[in-house]
């Protein structure tokens, strides 16, 4: 996105854990591709990686909801790997940081509260329970604290967090996940989720368009959008987890059946306990971490939705791709991931 939206750009240098091949296929146009192998745990790999950078996009993290890594390291990479980016821009002279939140540092609480069609500034309980939610909600402190900083040189820190909700589109993984599973049951899927949760989804391309525009407007309108959160949003439907994947996997031939639940929520809460119970009994011997736990089947069940214009008032934010185009392109992924 920064490549093909940025005019400006003379050097883009991607610092991940796991470097990508389709990284090297970036190389070939006009601007400079540096990828850079390293861990946002490590200060050192981070300051060499920032140093000499007009801009950060601090988009790495472990996204973990099913229990596969330990809360401590999930605390490392997300709090202490953001902590470790903060001040490698502090210590290099790097004035502008974008940070990418979730919607999960606000909800759905461990109360199971509706969040229906809210924006940054409604009222919420955020309660949180779970590492996941909560390394996130410490770093994006973190990363606002950190706005007005000096960095070498005198300067000010200009800091933001955008906070997408359930990102969809071409990469999905949990989408291909479902995809593969509808095909074992006979081209089906099973109603869990009451088709009334409304829960929010955008559209990856509008995320990363989100954080193209917010690179480019922070240094102009640092007064303005320094220090501030913002929901990514875009024109996808309101819908239930469960209604919103159809809209890619019936087109792709599955269909989900019952107009209602399955199976009753209490039953799918004993399921989803039993779940967490064989996962911590068979923790010594082997990884065993399903999609269904107690904490999915809440965020599956709790309505949480976002209904904002803010990025669009403060620096002129209009999602990129339609919603038809976000729909079709996600479909002709999942039809392509699979083959
Ligand atoms: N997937 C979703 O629905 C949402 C994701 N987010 C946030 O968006 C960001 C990207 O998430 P996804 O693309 O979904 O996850 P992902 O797992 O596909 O991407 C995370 C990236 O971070 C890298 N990474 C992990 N640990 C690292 C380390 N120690 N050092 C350097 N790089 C490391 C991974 O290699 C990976 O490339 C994360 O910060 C996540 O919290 C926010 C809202 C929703
Ligand atoms: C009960 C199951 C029946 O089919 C459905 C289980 C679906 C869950 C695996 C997903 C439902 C909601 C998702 C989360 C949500 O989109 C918010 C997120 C934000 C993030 O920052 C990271 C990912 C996630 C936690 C996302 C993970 C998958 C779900 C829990």
């Amino acid at each position: 996105m920064l490549l093909e939206q940025e005019p400006r750009l003379r050097e883009l240098r991607v610092f991940d854990l796991h470097l990508s091949s389709w990284l090297e296929e970036l190389k070939t146009g006009p601007v400079q591709v540096t990828p850079i192998q390293g861990d946002v745990t490590q200060a050192h790999q981070v300051a060499a990686a920032v140093s000499g950078a007009h801009v950060v996009i601090h988009t790495a993290g472990l996204v973990d909801v099913f229990g596969r890594a330990s809360p401590e390291t999930i605390y490392k990479v997300n709090v202490q790997g953001t902590q470790n980016v903060i001040e490698a821009c502090v210590q290099t002279g790097t004035r502008f940081l974008v940070y990418t939140s979730s919607m999960e540092v606000v909800g759905p609480n461990v109360k199971g509260q509706p969040f229906y069609r809210g924006n940054e500034d409604t009222p919420y309980e955020a309660l949180h329970k779970h590492p996941y939610p909560q390394s996130k909600a410490q770093a994006e402190r973190l990363v606002l604290q950190a706005n007005g900083r000096k960095v070498q040189g005198g300067l000010p820190l200009v800091t933001c967090a955008l906070r997408p909700t359930g990102i969809y589109g071409e990469g999905h993984q949990i989408m291909r996940d479902f995809y593969l599973q509808g095909l074992r049951l006979g081209s089906r899927l099973f109603r869990a989720i009451p088709a009334s949760v409304e829960h929010g989804r955008v559209y990856v391309g509008n995320v990363a368009w989100m954080h193209v525009l917010v690179a480019r407007e922070l240094e102009p309108r640092a007064e303005l959008m320094g220090g501030q959160v913002y929901f990514c949003y875009d024109k996808s439907p309101y819908k239930s987890y469960e209604d919103f994947n159809m809209e890619f996997l019936g087109p792709c031939g599955l269909r989900l059946v019952g107009t209602r639940p399955l199976l009753p929520y209490w039953l799918l809460m004993l399921l989803a306990t039993l779940n967490a119970l064989l996962q911590w009994l068979l923790r010594p011997l082997l990884l065993y971490a399903p999609l269904l736990n107690p904490y999915t089947l809440a965020i599956a069940n709790t309505t949480f939705t976002v209904s904002t214009n803010k990025a669009q008032r403060h620096f002129g934010y209009e999602p990129l791709f339609s919603w038809e185009d976000s729909r079709t392109r996600t479909i002709l992924w999942v039809q392509g991931s699979t083959q």
